[in-house]
This record gives structure tokens, sequence and C-alpha cells, in this order.
């Protein structure tokens, strides 16, 4: 059987009951049902869109506090967990302009959540106009996400389009041609190569971004122990894009000895590497970790930052592309715990060992060499 006969949705699913759609299915919800869904003490918001500098709009990147992020893959939610279990919960949808919410919202309704709302997007500027206080805006200024689907790795590519100089945070090596087109399709040139810390699961891309571009640096924490053109201390400001951008480094160890994290103040965001994930933190079980030390120092250096800071991880296994310090703060199902009950849990995660580690640590800690 053809893939296209495959993926036809008369093939696969239930013949539609109209009767259980709204009467305008594809439209955006009403600006009054918009405001009445946001009155709903356990409504739940859902961004469909990744947080990357092609879905702004006026060179804003418009969403709302909150806000679960979550993959519409034109079929389906791609990862139907990230949403709450109980189905009757309340769930408001947006993406840009609501097409795809439209057609996610009708997707969940068939799935049995009764309540799943297209609530538009900021293109949709009546819809939009309903969310109110809850609405932000940032400027991404450039910024791309790019996904190893391998290990399931989140590189980050930040443009500068005055300087033409780009950043590139942790790349994956295998990934380095996409990444130098994708700098060459921004207009961009790529000046860094910036590792969180040494990663247990992939190559690092800095090595193979310095064969293919001259006067690519490498970036690594000088606490990992590893070799890099620059190595950053806590508190080190990274200067690039002809002076005009910075990224300061914030003390994250505990996943591994030597995490750092970035903030970029003018972008609103923080790029956690693993030490901060989506709903969850990497492990810490090899290379130095520690729980303890893992919980206090995002505690301390993230948890502190303003609570609509962009949250950007170095992996998600679930699709998601970014959170809030705010949401995290006060929802991690992990970090929320007590520390001593963290610390228990951590040790008890009995994850397996990522299946090419001892291949990739060592030249990890020379930033993919
Ligand atoms: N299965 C993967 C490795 C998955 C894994 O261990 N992820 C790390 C980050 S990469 S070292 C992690 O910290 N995960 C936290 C969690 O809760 O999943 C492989 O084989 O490479």
């Amino acid at each position: 059987m053809s893939g296209a006969l495959l993926r036809s949705p008369s093939l696969r699913r239930p013949p539609l009951r109209l009767s259980a759609f709204p009467s305008r299915p594809l439209a955006s919800a009403s600006p009054a049902a918009i405001r009445a869904a946001l009155a709903h003490p356990s409504v739940r918001l859902v961004d469909l869109r990744r947080a990357d500098a092609s879905e702004e709009i006026g060179g804003r990147f418009a969403t709302c506090d909150g806000a679960l992020s979550a993959v519409w893959d034109g079929e389906r939610l791609t990862h139907a967990d990230v949403l709450p279990a109980d189905r009757s919960t309340p769930l408001l949808l947006f993406c840009r302009s609501g097409r795809r919410a439209a057609a996610a919202a009708a997707f969940l309704r068939r799935e049995g959540y009764a309540r799943a709302l297209c609530g538009g997007g900021p293109a949709d500027a009546a819809a939009w106009e309903a969310y109110g206080t809850r609405r932000r805006e940032y400027e991404l200024r450039g910024l791309r996400q790019l996904l190893d689907p391998a290990s399931h790795t989140l590189s980050y590519l930040l443009c500068d389009a005055r300087s033409g100089e780009a950043l590139l945070l942790d790349p994956v090596a295998p990934h380095a041609a996409r990444d130098v087109g994708a700098a060459a399709a921004a207009g961009v040139r790529v000046t860094h190569a910036v590792n969180t810390h040494v990663h247990a699961d992939h190559l690092s891309g800095s090595a193979e971004l310095k064969r293919r571009v001259a006067g690519v640096a490498s970036v690594l924490s000088a606490e990992s122990g590893g070799a890099a053109d620059v190595r950053l201390r806590a508190g080190d400001v990274l200067t690039w894009g002809g002076g005009a951008r910075t990224l300061r480094a914030l003390a994250t160890p505990g996943h591994t000895a030597g995490c750092l994290s970035f903030y970029d103040e003018a972008m609103q965001a923080v790029f956690t590497g693993d030490a901060l994930l989506i709903e969850g933190c990497g492990r810490t079980d090899f290379q130095g970790g520690d729980a303890r030390r893992l919980y206090e120092s995002v505690h301390r250096e993230l948890f502190t930052l303003p609570p609509e800071t962009l949250v950007f991880p170095a992996h998600d296994y679930k699709g998601r592309s970014y959170s809030t310090v705010g949401r995290e703060r006060e929802s991690n199902p992990r970090l929320t715990l007590p520390v001593e009950e963290f610390v228990e849990l951590m040790a008890n995660l009995r994850l397996p060992r990522p299946a090419m580690m001892d291949e990739v640590v060592p030249r990890n800690l020379r930033c993919g060499e």
C-alpha cells in the first residue's frame, strides 16, 4: 500500500461526528470564548510553534505566559503525553495564525479532549487581543532552533545580521553542513561554536565547524577540564556579533562538573544545556554529576532569572521547543521537590548509559576533535 494511502485520514480514523465539534471546526474560537477559556482555573495553553525567528511577526515572537510547547505534525500531536492526562482539562491551542491550532484542536477533540479550543495566534489580531495581559513578546534576534533527531539534541543558531556573525550553541557533528548552510541562508557566518558542557550522547560539532569555516572559535567551560579556544568561567561574558551581542556564562554544574548555562538578557532567554530541561533536568550519574549541586545551581542561577525568561534546553525527548523560567520554577516535576527527595529521585532514575559515551566523551573534552 502506498504511503499516501496509509496516511489517508479516512482509512485510519473513525468518521467525524460533526456534533462533537464547534460550529466552525477549522476557525478560531471567538474572542469571548477565548476569554472564557482563560478564566477557567485549570485551562492549559498550548503553543504549537517552535520558538524560532521564522515564527516572528514584525520582528517579534509573541507567546503567552505559562504555555506548554507541543508539536503538530500536520496529522497529530507528535507527543500527546505532553498534555494533561485528564482529558476534561480545557485546552486553548494557538500557533501563528490559528491554522495549525484549528486542526490540532479538532484532532484532540476526536481523541477525547472535549474542551480543546482553537485559540488563534498572534497573526489573528482579534483572537490574540483576547489573551490580554497573558501575552508576551520577545525579540529572538535571528534565533534558529536545530534538531538532531538521533540524540534529540537542540542546537541553537544565534544570528547577528548587522555584523554578519553567528554563534552556534551545542552543535552536533553530523549536522555541520546543515548548520553552516542555515547560517549562510540567514546571511551570516559562524564565529563561535559554544558547548554548554562535555556531552556524553553525541559528538560535538565544534571541530567539524572549525574545519569548514575559517576563524571559528570553540568554547567550553574551564571547569570541565577540557580543551577549547575559549575556556569560560562562571560570570564570564562572551561577546560576539561585532561586540554587540553577549552571553553571560552561569555556573549550573551537577549534570556534569563543568556545565554552563548562557543568558542572553536582550533576548530574554537562557540556554540551559542539560542542567534544566523542560519538565526535567539532566541525569547526575556520571562525569562528576552531583544531584545536590544540580538542584542548588539551578535554583540559584536559573530560577532567580525573571520568570518570563525563555528556557532553551539542549535536549527534549518529546519534541518540545521552549519553556520559561516561571513555568519550570512553578511546575518542574523534579526541581520543585524538596532537595532530599530530588537527590533520592535522581539516584534511582536507572537510565541506560548513553550508547556513544565511551567514544564521544574523550573527543568532546577536545570539543569534538
Ligand atoms: N538514550 C540516550 C541518552 C538519554 C540520556 O541519558 N539523556 C541525558 C542527556 S544526554 S547525556 C539526560 O540527562 N537525560 C535525563 C532524563 O531524565 O532523561 C542515548 O543513548 O544517548
